[in-house]
């Protein structure tokens, strides 16, 4: 039986956030050093923060929040490829790759070197890339970078229309351990009732080796 490898990233107050965004922060409320029966912790994060999903309502007032997504989109089959740093997604890059069927796309670029400072570009999503993915059968795409469009885009143009053509978004995974082929993921949100978006613990297994 294959190992679970993890490709979240580690939350601490060092985890790299949004500019101007919530930071990771933990602190005990109650604690066994004082005197308390047990250690109960509080955490404070921005939902965009570390390795996580993108509900609609993120970009779209009347979007599905992430208690109302499938749990189906997030846990199954998933092909990883490798793109290594590329200047933009794009379908002139994509149609390389044979992806007939993928149902979720997992793109490894490395270019997120330093994981303990936000970036200050990231290549973007080519919003008419969504309607090719789509025609192959993607519903998910993960990316290793924090955002699938430009960083400092107001109009969120690859948000938009990978939802508009069924995909949801995994952005800010690890996958500098992980080669590509046919994996299982699992990473699952959590059932956050008005949620724009979820912290989610993200892990493949290997398949079909
Ligand atoms: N689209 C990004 C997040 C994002 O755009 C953002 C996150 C925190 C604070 C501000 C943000 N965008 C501001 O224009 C994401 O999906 O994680
Ligand atoms: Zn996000
Ligand atoms: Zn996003």
């Amino acid at each position: 039986m294959d190992k679970w490898l993890d490709i979240s990233q580690p939350l601490n107050e060092k985890t790299a956030c949004w500019p101007g965004d919530t930071p990771f922060s933990y602190k005990l409320n109650w604690t066994k050093q004082d005197g308390g029966s047990v250690n109960v912790g509080q955490i404070n994060l921005s939902t965009h923060l570390g390795t996580h999903i993108d509900a609609p309502f993120h970009f779209d007032d009347k979007g599905k929040k992430v208690i109302e997504l499938n749990l189906d989109i997030y846990i199954g089959p998933a092909r990883v490829i490798c793109l290594p740093n590329p200047q933009c997604f794009s379908i002139h890059l994509l149609q390389n790759f044979d992806l007939d069927g993928v149902e979720r796309l997992l793109i490894r670029t490395g270019s997120w070197q330093d994981r303990s400072i936000f970036p200050e570009s990231i290549p973007p999503v080519e919003p008419e890339l969504s309607g090719f993915l789509a025609e192959k059968g993607v519903k998910l795409l993960g990316l290793d970078l924090p955002s699938v469009d430009e960083l400092d885009s107001k109009e969120l143009p690859a948000h938009h229309q990978l939802y508009a053509h069924g995909i949801h978004i995994l952005e800010g995974i690890i996958l500098n351990q992980i080669e590509a082929g046919e994996y299982f993921l699992s990473a699952l949100p959590l059932p956050l009732m008005d949620g724009d978006g979820s912290p989610v613990r993200a892990a493949l297994k290997r398949i079909g080796i």
